[in-house]
């Protein structure tokens, strides 16, 4: 797992720079579809998916300048009303998830035809989906997504900045695309960051009972990410809240014994995230602030910051999992797991990390 978080600054890098390439596909379909001529885009995603394009929903609406819809697959297939107007995009990292299949399933009975983004060219949503693009991801054969989960932010970044070259100026473009390549450089940067965090507090992490995750605005995504990324690898509690909604009333049940993590951008909203931050540390020593480096030599606007602050959480589940030799479930879980399936048949993974 520590592999493919080191890798993914350069993959991501490497995106940008084939950007047009990588991006064609996609592009060519939501433009044939309508998507200029108002179409609202849909995005169905669950899970990390679902973070990833939480995380780059700030960006696509600045550069898109029209709204962007997130909705799970099983709000999708339980819920959704259909629209013509609505251009849905089916999206799954490992191609195997049977809340996808479903939704799709779903879409298709309705006569429709069925658009994917997907990690895995050879899946079982690839076979069902009526046409899929790839990322660029590459393999990444942990089944708990990290590489996979912020390629996939700085795709749906990348999609939206190459749809609208046609109503910006050249220099706003270049400027963008020199944002996003920092922003992707930074990844490996927070990623050496938070090696050196979990070593200074490693008393802390190997300890820790339960875990929030506490931001707003464009490092929503992020912070949601967080709360999955440690709950399940770490397997202990874990919430993620925006920040103002956080004082009010999750933090009342605050003791000493819980660990608060405060992801800043920096902007005038992130700095009461920095206010609660510190106040909060009159009950548990644990609040730690993660702040985005929005220095002007380092080009990065709050909208691309999540492409990098992600890296400290993902190096974070990793590390406390690792050293707490979190690699199995408690026994009972099987006994779950038999019961309810989350992936297709055909779905492989390696062991955690
Ligand atoms: O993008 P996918 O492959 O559909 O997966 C979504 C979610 O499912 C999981 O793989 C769990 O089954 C999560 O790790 C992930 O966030």
């Amino acid at each position: 797992m520590e592999d493919y978080i080191q890798e993914t600054s350069s993959v991501m890098v490497r995106n940008i720079e084939q950007r047009k390439e990588l991006t064609k596909p996609l592009i060519g379909w939501l433009l044939k579809e309508g998507i200029r001529q108002g179409k609202t885009l849909v995005i169905v995603a669950s899970g990390s998916s679902y973070h990833a394009a939480q995380s780059a929903l700030a960006f696509m609406e600045t550069y898109m300048k029209r709204p962007v819809r997130l909705i799970t697959p099983f709000a999708f297939t339980y819920y959704e009303e259909l629209k013509e107007n609505n251009l849905y995009l089916f999206v799954s990292q490992s191609g195997s998830s049977t809340n996808v299949v479903e939704a799709i399933e779903r879409y298709q009975r309705a006569g429709y035809h069925a658009m994917a983004v997907l990690g895995k060219p050879g899946s079982a949503i690839a076979e069902l989906s009526d046409s899929y693009v790839e990322y660029g991801a590459g393999e990444e054969r942990v089944g708990y997504v990290t590489k996979g989960m912020s390629t996939l932010t700085c795709f749906f970044m990348l999609v939206s900045l190459e749809l609208s070259t046609e109503d910006i100026e050249k220099e706003v473009y270049e400027k963008a695309v020199r944002e996003l390549t920092c922003a992707c450089e930074n990844h490996h940067r927070v990623y050496l960051q938070a090696k050196e965090f979990c070593l200074a507090n490693k008393e802390t992490l190997l300890t820790m009972k339960h875990a929030f995750f506490i931001g707003c605005g464009a490092n929503m995504g992020t912070v949601k990410e967080g709360s999955l990324k440690l709950s399940e690898l770490v397997h202990i509690p874990t919430a993620s809240f925006e920040t103002e909604e956080f004082i009010h009333g999750p933090d009342l049940q605050l003791t000493p014994d819980y660990t608060l993590f405060f992801v800043s951008s920096g902007d005038p909203a992130g700095k009461r995230t920095e206010e609660i931050c510190g106040a909060a540390r009159e009950v548990t020593e644990n609040s730690f602030l993660i702040k985005a480096d929005l220095r002007e030599e380092n080009g990065t606007d709050e909208i691309v910051s999540p492409l990098y602050l992600t890296a400290f959480f993902q190096y974070l589940a990793y590390w406390t999992a690792k050293n707490r030799n979190i690699t199995t479930e408690h026994p009972l879980y099987i006994k779950f797991e038999e019961r309810i399936h989350c992936k297709t048949s055909d779905y492989e993974e390696d062991l955690p990390f």
